[in-house]
């Protein structure tokens, strides 16, 4: 479309029919570095440091890719001077669009691994927030330890290694940073891992001990790692979205982000350095994020892969056409009510009867179009991270846990890679290669799938775990998903 309006900071006053940033970008600084910056954080912790920036606050934000991949970011954000559009969707059909102006840099680190480190260890820069998925903690599947001898680990371990990983490049910032007597950055992960604070102060001090112990000291006594719950669902971009905000807005912005209205960030108040007043900008700052991050990964994350695999199975692409089944609606509430809320601590002001009835409606929101193959992706990372500490939970306190075994066994059966019309299924997992093979292995050997310990711990030894897992998955291959449903919701 030739009268679009190209996105840059030359072209924002030309920008009529969407939000643009009425702070003057010019005079803000790159105070927080953002490792991995995909959709989720560009709909969320780059949209509130933008309120804080419309506050008056100079808090900007640099973009670092580690991967090669991020090479698609970069050429859409580069030439955009870091601009992008957020387009928020409510289910009603309401949608508003904001250019936001808050990452004012980006780099590629396999393009310039030095600029990265000059921006990881100068003064200015207080905060390197993270948002590396489940998977990026690289914790290795056989010991549940961090993984020394994963190559790209092991490469960044060598003496005078130029680094590749983010253990890597926050490591040798901090080095750099002691040895020139600047004060650390504070760590913030933004990933949806329970204690995601303490699991990277875990990863990055394994790392760091490896690499040199007396840095790995100092780190542990200089930098801060505070856990955070972070909430908004953001689906991958969909490829219509760009002529869609075009044909709205009159922008062409080359990858526009779309997420639901609703948004939620708590953070813990724990920091090694100066940090922005986040909680002007409707971020809850507290002493003790737990409850809160319990309750959203149990109910919401494994709400999530409690509708996937079975949604899939029945034949539905999109998560609102999952959510609106009424055999996964039941599941889903009975599985909140019975077996995920009695493993949750009271929290004051959260009434979860209304949490729980506003994630069935954040999930049936038709207007952003989130798929149930974005929630299939990386099983192996998210169902051991949600919901098998539910199940753990629960039978050490002999709660029974059908519905989630029985959400296992849909996991199962979908890893086995065909559908009921004996269609591929694309598992799409760093462990598709180990997975489908043990899931069609458990057609002869029934527990073969969760005997991997790495996964399930020790829970293909619990009967009150194997015995519904066992129904459910033998009648998933026998009768299919909708009779299963039937059986586990006893109809
Ligand atoms: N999308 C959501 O609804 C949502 C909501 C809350 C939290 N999150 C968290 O954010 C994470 C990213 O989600 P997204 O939707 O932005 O995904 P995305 O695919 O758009 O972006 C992921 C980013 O992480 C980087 N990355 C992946 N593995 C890495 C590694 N090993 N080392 C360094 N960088 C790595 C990628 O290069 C990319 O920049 C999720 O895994 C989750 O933990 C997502
Ligand atoms: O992005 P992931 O890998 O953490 O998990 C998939 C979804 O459950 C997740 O993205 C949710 O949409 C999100 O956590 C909502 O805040």
């Amino acid at each position: 479309m030739s009268d679009a309006i190209a996105l840059n900071s030359g072209t924002l006053s030309d920008i009529t029919r969407a939000d643009v940033p009425s702070y003057d970008r010019a005079a803000v600084r790159t105070r927080i570095a953002h490792i991995g910056v995909g959709g989720f954080h560009r709909s969320h912790e780059a949209m509130y440091v933008d309120r804080l920036l419309a506050a008056g606050s100079d808090w900007g934000i640099c973009g670092i890719g580690i991967r090669p991949a991020d090479a698609a970011m970069r050429d859409a954000l580069v030439p955009q001077d870091g601009l992008y559009t957020l387009t928020l969707k409510h289910p009603d059909g309401d949608v508003q669009t904001s250019v936001i102006g808050s990452i004012v840099d980006f780099l590629l680190a396999p393009d310039d691994p030095d600029a990265v480190l000059d921006v990881l260890s100068h003064p200015d820069t207080a905060i390197v927030s993270l948002t590396v998925t489940e998977g990026g903690y690289n914790f290795s599947p056989a010991t549940g330890e961090f993984d020394l001898t994963q190559p790209d680990v092991a490469h960044d371990l060598e003496p005078d290694a130029v680094p590749t990983t983010v253990f890597g490049f926050v490591t040798s910032a901090l080095r750099r940073r002691r040895d020139r007597g600047i004060a650390s950055f504070t760590v913030v992960s933004c990933d949806n891992i329970a204690g995601n604070g303490d699991v990277a102060r875990e990863t990055f001090g394994a790392f760091a001990r490896a690499q040199d112990p007396e840095l790995a000291q100092w780190i542990a006594d200089n930098t801060a790692f505070p856990n955070s719950m972070v909430d908004r669902i953001t689906p991958a971009t969909p490829l219509e979205l760009r002529a869609e905000v075009r044909e709205r807005t009159g922008v062409d912005d080359r990858w526009p982000v779309v997420a639901e209205p609703f948004t939620q960030w708590v953070l813990e108040d724990s920091f090694s350095s100066p940090r922005p007043p986040f909680e002007d900008v409707g971020v809850q700052v507290v002493a003790d994020v737990t409850p809160y991050e319990l309750m959203k990964l149990r109910l919401l994350n494994a709400g999530h892969q409690s509708l996937c695999y079975f949604g899939h199975l029945l034949g539905y692409r999109y998560v609102h056409d999952a959510a609106a089944d009424a055999d996964i609606a039941e599941l889903l509430r009975r599985y909140w009510d019975s077996e995920a809320r009695p493993t949750l601590m009271p929290l004051e002001g959260i009434d979860l009867d209304e949490y729980t009835a506003t994630l069935l409606d954040r999930f049936g929101n038709p207007a952003i179009a989130d798929t149930v193959a974005r929630l299939c992706q990386d099983s192996s990372d998210r169902i051991p991270k949600w919901l098998v500490p539910v199940i753990r939970e629960r039978l050490d306190a002999d709660g029974d846990v059908s519905l989630a075994a029985a959400v296992v066994a849909s996991w199962t059966r979908y890893a086995e890679g065909t559908d009921e019309a004996g269609a591929p299924i694309d598992v799409v997992d760093p462990l598709a290669a180990t997975l489908t093979p043990l899931a069609l292995r458990s057609r002869s050997e029934p527990l073969a799938f969760v005997r991997e310990r790495s996964l399930f711990g020790d829970l293909a030894d619990r009967e009150e775990f194997t015995a519904p897992y066992l129904a459910a998955l033998e009648s998933l291959r026998k009768d299919g998903a909708r009779r299963t449903l039937s059986l586990v919701l006893g109809h």
